[in-house]
């Protein structure tokens, strides 16, 4: 049913799991033998953060956090604020924070100032997409990043258009009409 309104899948189902099997070996190697909170990003990030997780094979805590940007519509600003915030405290411990996207990269980067500011030991980003034409804090670069999708809106797995599509299971670009 949700199909009809999609013009093109950009990222099937397969080349997800593909790309989440192979995130999580490396996270598995990478944070083996350290306190790691993994932050998953509401609501965006929910999807990929329940699968990712359970790709990594070692002692992890989980926290989500809810922030939301001011001046989306203009791109104005780069604020956020948080609309949910976290119950862990971060001190002396490794965050990697997980995303579905990053874009601008405003986001991001106030979420890493403020996990360095709580003194976390190390604060690491994983993204399931990249869409660096659209970066504007240029020096926010994922640490791990499933696939880069081009300066398109995408929705699914995830990721939504006016709150729908996160249910997809692929990542695709909606037709036209449906943005009237
Ligand atoms: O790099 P940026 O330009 O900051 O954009 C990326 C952010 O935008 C989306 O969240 P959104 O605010 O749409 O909320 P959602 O996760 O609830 O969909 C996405 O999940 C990232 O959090
Ligand atoms: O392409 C996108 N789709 C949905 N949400 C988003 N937030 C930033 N970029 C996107």
């Amino acid at each position: 049913m949700l199909d009809k309104d999609i013009e093109r899948v950009l990222v099937s189902p397969e080349e997800i799991h593909a790309a989440v099997v192979r995130l999580g070996a490396q996270l598995t190697q990478d944070y083996r033998g350290k306190e790691v909170v993994v932050v998953g990003i509401l609501r965006g990030a929910a999807v990929f953060m329940a699968d990712i997780v359970r790709e990594m094979d070692i002692y992890l805590d989980i926290d989500f956090m809810d922030v939301s940007s001011y001046g989306e519509e203009t791109e104005s600003s780069g604020e956020v604020k948080i609309i949910k915030d976290l119950d862990t405290r971060l001190e002396g411990r490794h965050v990697l924070v997980v995303e579905d996207i990053i874009d601008t990269g405003r986001t991001l980067n106030y979420l890493v100032e403020l996990f360095k500011y709580r003194k976390a030991a190390s604060v690491k980003v994983c993204t399931l997409l990249d869409k660096p034409e659209r970066r504007i804090v240029k020096n926010l670069i994922p640490d791990y990043v499933g696939l880069e999708v081009p300066n398109e809106f995408v929705v699914g797995y995830g990721l939504d258009f006016k709150q729908k599509y996160r249910n997809l299971p692929y990542i695709g670009v909606l037709k036209p009409e449906v943005y009237q």
